[in-house]
């Protein structure tokens, strides 16, 4: 297949639980369950189970990760940064899917892409000891070419675009030229062999643009489906995601 050929009408749902998990901290209490919250999530229609096992336990705590593990049946996609502890811990949980991502303690939310050319030689060892457990290894990198050029080198076989600056324009202007650089950033990924995902601040107004994109492969979005499960229900929250994406997906090949 040509880079520059639709991918098709195939996009993946991966639905992010840390925020169910930091509501249930918030209070000390065992509910909202992220296990329970995972399971439904793939009733609904969630195509992987995304979850982020922060240095400071925020959110998903280790205990959450290894009870979801064996319980689902599509696809565990675990955040992780690179440190020993987490790829250890990674290692022996063995998720289908390991994405990389960078992290620092006193951030609101994960600022930025993974500086892969900075911290090279860390990255590559990463990926090597994850793939030896048979780990999917997938590196949260900015839309930025030189970042894709050096995720490619170190052997990852997938990337995740961070949509944050996208998410978060303040003009249409600004926007426009996200998406644009999404776009090339896309091109670029798959011409190199990647496979590529996206995610970040994604939500039911603003998505639909970047699953129109035909050769994105899986979205990640959490906290915006977490937010609207207030008012929606949380099986609702999930499958509205999904329908929303594909019909953007099947409108941008041309199939409806
Ligand atoms: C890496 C990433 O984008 C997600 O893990 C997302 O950031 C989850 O929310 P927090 O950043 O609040 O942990
Ligand atoms: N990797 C992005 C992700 O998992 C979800 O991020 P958000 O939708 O909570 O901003």
């Amino acid at each position: 297949m040509s880079f520059l050929q639709p991918a098709g009408p195939s996009i993946e749902l991966g639905i992010n639980i840390d925020h169910v998990a930091t509501l249930r901290n918030a209070r000390g209490t065992a509910y909202p369950d992220p296990i329970k919250a995972a399971l439904e999530a793939e009733e609904a229609g969630a195509d992987v189970i995304t979850l982020h096992l922060r240095e400071d336990r925020r959110h998903i705590r280790d205990a959450d990760v290894k009870a979801i593990r064996p319980l689902l049946k599509t696809r565990m996609n675990l955040e992780a940064a690179v440190t020993r502890e987490m790829i250890d811990f990674a290692c022996a949980i063995r998720p289908q899917d390991v994405c990389l991502v960078p992290e620092k303690r006193t951030e609101v939310t994960t600022e930025g892409g993974l500086d892969v050319i900075g911290h090279f030689a860390d990255v590559q060892a990463a990926i090597r000891q994850l793939q030896q457990e048979g780990v999917h290894v997938s590196l949260f990198i900015d839309p930025d070419p030189q970042q894709i050029k050096a995720a490619a080198e170190a052997g990852a076989p997938v990337i995740e675009l961070h949509t944050g600056r996208y998410a978060d324009a303040t003009s249409q202007k600004e926007q426009q030229d996200e998406l644009e650089r999404i776009q090339g950033s896309v091109l670029e990924g798959v011409k190199l062999g990647l496979k590529v995902n996206a995610g970040h601040g994604l939500h039911y107004t603003n998505v639909q643009a970047i699953a129109a994109i035909p050769q994105i492969a899986e979205l990640n979005i959490g906290h915006a489906v977490v937010a609207h499960a207030v008012f929606a229900g949380w099986r609702n929250a999930v499958s509205e995601m999904k329908a929303i994406m594909i019909k953007a997906r099947l409108a941008a090949i041309g199939k409806v």
